[in-house]
């Protein structure tokens, strides 16, 4: 499914009408009923129904609401909070059905406020610029502050649908039904909670007039299908053979989680390179690892031998790495002498801000999975604008240095070097725990050694993360205690429910 940008979005709507014969009156009609049903399936006793409209589209939605409501023997009022004249076009004409069906509009009076107990919030749509002007700053605080359940139509009245917005005032929804797309805004780490429960709806555009963008949900059926079948002969060399460059003296922890989740999501054999004090405590909690000692200087990995990288179909570097200058040199042999894929992790992203020059210089694939904290330090930007502009932001890093970009967070972007963006927005709290960056980055090097396409190994490692956090939850598990390492024991979860094979 496309996410799109207010302007993808009208333009989806233009050539709909332009070119291929769809009237807006109906496609009013569509986006009206179809939220017209969904309220009705949700709210199926006596529930008493406000509809407030305002001047645009949006508007025009809930004036078809209303009626379909109102034709459906529900107590229905609906408030009209722009003056007569700004009701133009389509809502104009949904005006007049709805006035020649017999049915009057209200006042906005106490009452109306007091004695209803869902409100349809109709009043502006993606077409909201500025700041809010009369009357919807103050209605959308009322809105809020009512003990009505709050439903919106297409976007909770305010909210941008488009990244970069710094201030805005928007209605709190309870319930979001979406037209036709998601909009941008529904990821974004500060608008997403205003969306509440949300549903996209079909309204009819035509698919061969959507926009040419490339910004999709994966989803389990993405999953299910893309991910790749193994011949029935695979061996080590088929399921591919992984290097983790990682850990010290203060962190093997996180090689430790890393490697494991590796092998456990499906490697041939993986290789884990650190310093060769911490080595015999790790053999013991993994049995099935190959292990490389590096140089060390004070505790943290200072080279690695070049032939360690031979017979390696992807490396990751990175994890429990410090940010020691010593350990630099390491994550420049790797840029310049690894011939497949090469990952690029937590501190070893710290590291990259001083070598970008020779990230760009590489030929081969090169992953960078940086969290919000982690993006800012490589763009140079604050978090907060990182969370506001993470689509554009991703997008020109990936482009100026030529990598893949997994830009983790609640949701998930992940950039092809082309600007392609791929959004996975499986996971949950329980995920926000030192380690679980560590198993990630394991599960991503298995992806990467399997799949032909890089940004579908990606994908893929970031649902088979993501969703088994879930499916621990829904099983034996809180949030408050789900451990990265459960997440590695539990992947078996998310192969066994969307993988039948
Ligand atoms: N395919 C589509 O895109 C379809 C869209 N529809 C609806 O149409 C909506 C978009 O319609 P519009 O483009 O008319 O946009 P809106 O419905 O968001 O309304 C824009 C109106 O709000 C006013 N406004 C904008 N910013 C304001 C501010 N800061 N303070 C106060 N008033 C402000 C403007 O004067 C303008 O009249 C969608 O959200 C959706 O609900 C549906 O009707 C059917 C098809
Ligand atoms: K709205």
């Amino acid at each position: 499914m496309q996410v799109l940008r207010a302007e993808e979005m009208y333009d989806w709507d233009r050539k709909a009408m332009e070119s291929y014969g769809r009237e807006g009156q109906v496609l009013m009609e569509n986006a009206g009923r179809a939220i017209a049903e969904e309220i009705l399936r949700k709210f199926p006793e006596t529930e008493k129904f406000l509809i407030v409209i305002g001047g645009g589209n949006n508007g025009g939605d809930g004036y078809v609401i209303a009626r379909i409501l109102k034709d459906r023997r529900r107590i229905a009022t609906a408030v009209q909070v722009v003056p007569d004249e700004k009701i133009k076009g389509d809502a104009l004409y949904h005006k007049r059905v709805y006035e020649q069906s017999g049915y009057s509009l209200s006042s906005l009076s106490e009452e109306v406020w007091n004695e209803n107990t869902v409100l349809v919030d109709a009043m502006l749509g993606i077409g909201v610029k500025g700041a809010l002007r009369a009357p919807f700053d103050e209605l959308v605080s009322k809105v809020n502050e009512s003990q009505m359940h709050r439903i919106s139509v297409d976007i909770p009245s305010g909210l941008p649908a488009d990244e970069g917005v710094k201030e805005f005032q928007a209605v709190k929804a309870d319930t979001t039904y979406i037209v036709q797309a998601p909009k941008q805004s529904l990821f974004l780490d500060h608008t997403a909670g205003y969306y509440g429960e949300w549903k996209v709806l079909d309204i009819g555009l035509p698919p061969m007039a959507s926009p040419k963008v490339s910004r999709e949900i994966w989803t389990e059926g993405a999953f299910a299908e893309s991910f790749p079948v193994l011949p029935g002969s695979a061996h080590k060399g088929t399921r591919g053979k992984g290097l983790i460059v990682g850990g010290g003296r203060m962190m093997p922890g996180a090689l430790m989680m890393a490697a494991r989740a590796s092998i456990r999501a499906g490697a041939g054999l993986t290789t884990a390179a650190t310093v060769r004090d911490i080595i015999p405590y790790l053999t013991p909690s993994l049995p099935e690892a190959m292990f490389a000692g590096t140089g060390e200087s004070s505790g943290v990995i200072s080279s690695v031998d070049p032939e360690v990288l031979e017979g390696k179909d992807a490396v990751a570097v990175g994890v429990g790495m410090g940010r020691e200058p010593e350990s630099r040199p390491v994550i420049e042999m790797l840029l310049s002498r690894t011939s497949g894929p090469l990952l690029i992790d937590a501190d070893g992203l710290y590291h990259l801000r001083f070598l970008l020059d020779d990230l760009k210089k590489r030929q081969e694939v090169t992953v960078l999975t940086p969290h919000f904290g982690e993006m800012a330090h490589l763009t140079g930007e604050e978090v907060s604008e990182v969370k506001r502009n993470p689509f554009s932001l991703s997008r020109s890093l990936a482009y100026e240095y030529g990598v893949y970009l997994v830009l983790k967070g609640p949701n998930t972007i992940i950039t092809t070097p082309e600007g392609s963006q791929i959004i996975e927005p499986s996971g949950n709290e329980g995920l926000s725990k030192g380690g679980s960056g560590d198993v990630l980055t394991g599960v991503l090097l298995t992806m990467l050694m399997q799949h032909e396409s890089p940004v579908k190994a990606l994908a893929n490692g970031c649902f088979l993360h993501g969703r088994t956090a879930e499916l621990l939850i829904s099983k034996n598990r809180t949030v408050l205690d789900l451990l990265p390492t459960d997440l590695t024991d539990g992947l078996s979860l998310t192969y066994r429910t969307f993988l039948p094979r």
